[in-house]
């Protein structure tokens, strides 16, 4: 059952969550060496990636991975990864290692194949994994209309190329698998289009229609919804 914590604005709940996060990495990072923070890209998460940056944590000891990516490299101006870069990785949070999921490999089945080591090599389990909520419901590049989403929803593999036919670039996702491999979740959701969504999604009704449903139901990990209208 997910916890619903509603804020007053996009700014005071991008703050409460880099608050959260931050003492949820700092517990790991008394008692192991490294963790592992999975964050989402998009536009929502930018105030809380400046408010994550600002925080006092042991950055050089963080590694900072990303829920999906679109099939761009880099410089371009839709990169998941590049949004990280410019917004989280900055002053002392520039310390933490990323480690992306684009790569220059000739398609997005041969990024996969080549993360499935990488991704292994994470510590376990990654210590926060922060996501968002596409208007179609997507979450990490789960999304409704992609001819993977029960693969995506299903597989034991870390990690799967997605063609979602309503975006403009295919996409490398996180399985949900590997998403529920975390202490804890956080979805920050927020704007007034994405209110009846949500109450939809945390209503009833299929996981296909809605996949961010299967990260609020799921009972494993600790699902927290950073809500503000
Ligand atoms: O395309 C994506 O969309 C979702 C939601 O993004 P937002 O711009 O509506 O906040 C995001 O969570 C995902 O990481 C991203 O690749």
């Amino acid at each position: 059952m997910a916890r619903l914590l509603e804020y007053a604005d996009a700014e005071t709940a991008a703050a409460a969550l880099a608050l959260h996060v931050a003492g949820r990495l700092r517990a790991d990072l008394d008692s192991q060496e490294r963790t592992v923070l999975v964050v989402s890209g998009g536009k929502s998460p930018v105030p809380f990636f400046r408010a994550l940056a600002a925080q006092p944590l042991a950055w050089e000891r963080l590694i900072v991975t990303l829920a999906d990516e679109r099939w761009v490299p880099p410089d371009h101006p839709d990169s998941n990864e590049a949004l990280v870069r410019r917004h989280l990785l900055t002053g002392r949070a520039a310390a933490a290692r990323m480690v992306p999921l684009w790569s220059a490999s000739a398609t997005p089945e041969a990024a996969a194949q080549a993360l499935v080591p990488v991704l292994a090599a994470l510590p376990r389990p990654f210590g926060q994994v922060v996501l968002g909520m596409g208007e179609d419901g997507h979450v990490a590049s789960l999304f409704p209309d992609a001819p993977e989403l029960q693969e995506g929803l299903r597989t034991a593999e870390p990690v799967l190329a997605v063609h979602p036919g309503a975006a403009p670039h295919p996409r490398l996702s996180l399985s949900l698998a590997t998403l529920l491999q975390s202490r804890d979740l956080a979805l920050l959701v927020s704007g007034e289009p994405k209110a009846r969504l949500l109450e939809r999604a945390l209503g009833d009704g299929p996981v296909e229609e809605l996949p961010v449903r299967a990260v609020l139901r799921q009972a494993a990990v600790p699902v927290s919804v950073f809500w503000a209208p």
